[in-house]
């Protein structure tokens, strides 16, 4: 098949990418030049574990374009698929102005068939929404389907989840719609679900804010097992090997970050508003959210006795590991107020970087820690767990460590002489 992608971003790219692999021709379009130059020049404007060596391989075997025609690009495909931002809003509903402007753009330059899918994540209603924009700039009429397959990836393992993922929901309206897409995913394993836009739309909120409340429950949890001396670690094995409860998303952290959970559980916020309807389990996860990273700096504040003249090296600035997205993070919120105490603060992270005269950031977690007061893992990079905590003890002004991942050996650096604290963990 002839697939155009518009919006090359994280999902956009990989989404390209894998049709390519999966044996489809593939135009991908944006309209960030600079994004289309990288991809035509085969780098990856973002980090994503094996997604560079793909992008090489397709652009080599002329499986993938990228361009910024928008006319030529949706006069030659057929099946238009959409994977443009779509951002918070101030009041929490989600931005559809790119929607909007690629919807226009296809009703506009049309000259037969089209069959528009939505990947992007958008609420419930929008494909009727495009359907009407496409139609509404029409120039002369042509048919089309509107249908919604939402995207599940997570960011650090985009490829992985996208060649092998748990199941494909499509949403359409027509057997057409139905027809074609079954056609674009006949050779697929995983469970296939073919339901109505609107459900389709819900079903992808649905699911991030049921994972978020997953991570606001074991966060929650681990302040009360800060309070009865209890590993919340443990807690989340006991309770995960229960099959109805699983052992996933039940990492306790400094709360979830990410371009998408923050502002997708408050998007579905919106929608319940919208239409009357109280979603209060999702109003207390967003609250516990909110105040994970204070409740932890407070813990710091109370072992370090003051923020005065104290010093603290972060380690991790992406909001999970492997990534260099740094949308939402924690560690943000953190250093932030580190700052506003007057906290010297230096930062270390393998690939995301952080522009700031106030923070200094260093190529190595050695150099960053020199003279530390404590040392703060906001992000879980598996390098951290393998680094000799014995030399790093040596240069530091006092052997704390606040694990915000609950990720390195507690048992070992309290042999090595440290103050260990996870989260709902001290040890
Ligand atoms: N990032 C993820 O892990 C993830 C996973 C699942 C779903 N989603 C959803 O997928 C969508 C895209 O997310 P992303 O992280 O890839 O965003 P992104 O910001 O990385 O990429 C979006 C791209 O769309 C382009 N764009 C915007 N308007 C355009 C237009 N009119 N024409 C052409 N290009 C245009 C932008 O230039 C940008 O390159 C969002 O709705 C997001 O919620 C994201
Ligand atoms: O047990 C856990 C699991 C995750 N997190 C945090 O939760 C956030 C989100 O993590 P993750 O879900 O792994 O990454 P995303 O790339 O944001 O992926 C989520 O958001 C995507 C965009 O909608 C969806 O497609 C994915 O299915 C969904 O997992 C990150 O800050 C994680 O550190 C925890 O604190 N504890």
């Amino acid at each position: 098949m002839k697939i155009l992608v518009i919006g090359t971003g994280y999902v956009g790219t990989t989404t390209a990418l894998v049709f390519a692999e999966n044996g489809h021709k593939v135009t991908g379009l944006d309209m960030d030049t600079k994004k289309i130059e990288s991809l035509t020049a085969g780098n990856l404007h973002f980090y994503e574990t094996g997604l560079e060596e793909l992008l090489r391989k397709h652009l080599q075997n002329e499986m993938v374009q990228f361009t910024t025609n928008v006319e030529k690009a949706i006069q030659e495909n057929d099946m238009i698929y959409i994977c443009v931002g779509t951002p918070q809003n101030e009041d929490g509903s989600a931005n559809l102005t790119y929607i909007e402007q690629v919807a226009k753009n296809v009703g506009k330059f049309m000259k037969g068939y089209k069959l528009v899918v939505t990947k992007s994540t958008v609420p419930v209603g929008t494909a009727e929404k495009v359907t009407n924009w496409i139609r509404g700039s029409q120039t002369s009429p042509h048919e089309f389907d509107v249908v919604s397959n939402p995207e599940f990836l997570r960011e650090g393992s985009a490829l992985y989840d996208a060649l092998n993922p748990d199941r494909i929901v499509v949403g359409a309206s027509t057997e057409r719609a139905f027809q074609k897409m079954r056609e674009l995913f006949g050779n697929v394993t995983c469970s296939y679900v073919e339901t109505a836009p609107k459900a389709a739309e819900l079903i992808k909120y649905a699911a991030n804010a049921f994972l978020a409340l997953k991570i606001s429950y074991i966060n929650e949890l681990a302040r009360l097992c800060d309070e009865l001396n209890i590993n919340v670690t443990e807690i989340a094995t006991g309770i995960g090997l229960d099959k109805r409860i699983g052992t996933s998303f039940l990492r306790a952290s400094l709360g979830y970050g990410g371009s998408c959970f923050p502002k997708d559980v408050n998007a579905l916020l919106d929608t319940a508003n919208q239409n009357s309807v109280s979603l209060s389990i999702l109003e207390s996860a967003v609250n516990v959210n909110k105040t994970q990273p204070f409740y932890v700096l407070e813990k710091m504040k109370e072992m370090l006795g003051g923020w005065e003249g104290k010093k603290v090296a972060v380690l991790g600035l992406s909001f999970k590991a492997g990534t260099d997205d740094m949308r939402e993070s924690p560690s943000l919120i953190i250093i932030d107020y580190l700052i506003k105490k007057g906290v010297n603060v230096s930062v270390h992270d393998p690939v995301a970087t952080f522009y700031t005269e106030y923070v200094s950031q260093h190529e190595t977690v050695e150099k960053t820690v020199i003279d530390a007061d404590a040392i703060l893992i906001c992000t879980d990079w598996p390098e951290y767990e393998l680094l000799d905590w014995m030399s790093i003890k040596e240069v530091l002004r006092n052997p704390m460590i606040f694990d915000g991942r609950n990720m390195l050996n507690a048992e070992k650096l309290k042999r090595l002489g440290f103050l260990y604290q996870g989260i709902g963990y001290f040890y």
